[in-house]
């Protein structure tokens, strides 16, 4: 009997629709469940997906979940969306409040209820939400893959693309840390093919010795510029995160920066913070410890310090609700 995909997602705004869309689009699940406590929106998003079933490339069964988010635990992947987007106007960390509280409301429900997949979390702070998701659901770490700085990472590609006219593709290049104001670029392990950035700058510099910083601000902010004019960032994200939900589905071994609980690496633990990582059916499958300089490492321990200083405001639930021993 051939396999039936399920994915779920929570939240049906800007960047949970559009993800649901992709997925229908792309053809890369067989049964969709999505949850929102918005009850008219979720009605109307059903709809509407529903009346596009005939144009999409294969039929899909979609289920208007309300907010029993029980109906999820069935579900290979789920993808976490929910929040409020307005609240991030200024910054991610906006948010950190109405994200965490809203994660409290499903996180335990959908583990008691049997949930046995992978989360894809991209809601902001995204490396908080991981880390509470984790916390609050006690399930192997590994079965949560935040979206991270995988988008940031493509915006990072973007800018060098522009200075240097190579496709995004053929560029290796990673935004590491926190989904946020304190992430950086590792441009000391930027490569095109196997040739590295430093070895092109020697050789050709008018052309890759492009000012770095600069790149790195760009893929900082293009977030803002985005949400400068539309009051929110939907298309980018929501086909990052359908590529990591592809990638398990598939068990792709894809590699990626994302958000993964850190063990050790670069010397932090106990939060998730984004590094490279190979994404497969059980989530994340590896990690790579990238060999970063003495400006990178630096700006790496300054940023899990920023996310474990937005843990710290959330109170004494985090403990007491904590499932992780
Ligand atoms: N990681 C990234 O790269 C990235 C990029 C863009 C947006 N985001 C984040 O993704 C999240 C969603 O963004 P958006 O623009 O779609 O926001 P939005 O405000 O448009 O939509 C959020 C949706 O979540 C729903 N919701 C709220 N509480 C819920 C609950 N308890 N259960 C189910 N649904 C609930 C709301 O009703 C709303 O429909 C935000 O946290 C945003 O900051 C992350």
């Amino acid at each position: 009997m051939a396999y039936i995909r399920k994915v779920g997602v929570l939240g049906q705004g800007h960047v949970g629709a559009h993800v649901a869309n992709s997925l229908l689009v792309q053809g890369l699940v067989d049964e969709l469940y999505l949850c929102d406590i918005n009850a008219q929106k979720l009605t109307s998003e059903t709809q509407d997906f529903t009346d596009a079933l005939s144009f999409y490339p294969h039929n899909c069964k979609i289920v208007n979940c309300g907010d029993e988010y029980e109906k999820l635990a069935g579900c290979d992947v789920i993808v976490n969306a929910a929040g409020d987007v307005a609240s991030a106007a200024k910054d991610r960390d906006g948010e950190l409040f109405v994200t965490s509280e809203i994660a409290r409301t499903f996180i335990a429900r959908v583990t008691d209820a049997g949930f046995k997949g992978v989360w894809v979390s991209i809601s902001n702070p995204c490396d908080v939400i991981c880390t509470e998701i984790w916390r609050l659901s006690g399930c192997d770490p590994k079965r949560i893959v935040g979206s991270g700085t995988a988008l940031d990472s493509a915006r990072l590609r973007n800018a060098i693309s522009k200075r240097t006219g190579l496709d995004q593709h053929s560029i290796n290049a990673y935004m590491l840390g926190e989904h946020g104001a304190s992430q950086f670029a590792a441009m000391s392990c930027v490569s095109f093919g196997c040739k590295t950035l430093a070895d092109l700058v020697a050789e050709q510099p008018e052309r890759f010795g492009f000012d770095q910083l600069e790149c790195e601000e760009e893929a900082r902010h293009g977030g803002y510029v985005t949400y400068a004019g539309k009051g929110c960032t939907e298309y980018a994200v929501a086909q990052a995160a359908v590529r990591l939900v592809q990638a398990i589905l598939g068990n792709e071994h894809y590699v990626t920066c994302c958000s993964t609980l850190l063990t050790g690496e670069h010397g932090e633990e106990g939060i998730f913070s984004s590094i490279p990582c190979v994404v497969g059916a059980n989530g994340i499958e590896e990690t790579f410890e990238l060999p970063l300089n003495e400006r990178e490492q630096a700006a790496f321990r300054a940023s899990c310090e920023h996310i474990r200083g937005n843990i710290a405001q959330l109170g004494e639930w985090w403990n007491t609700e904590s499932r992780v021993k």
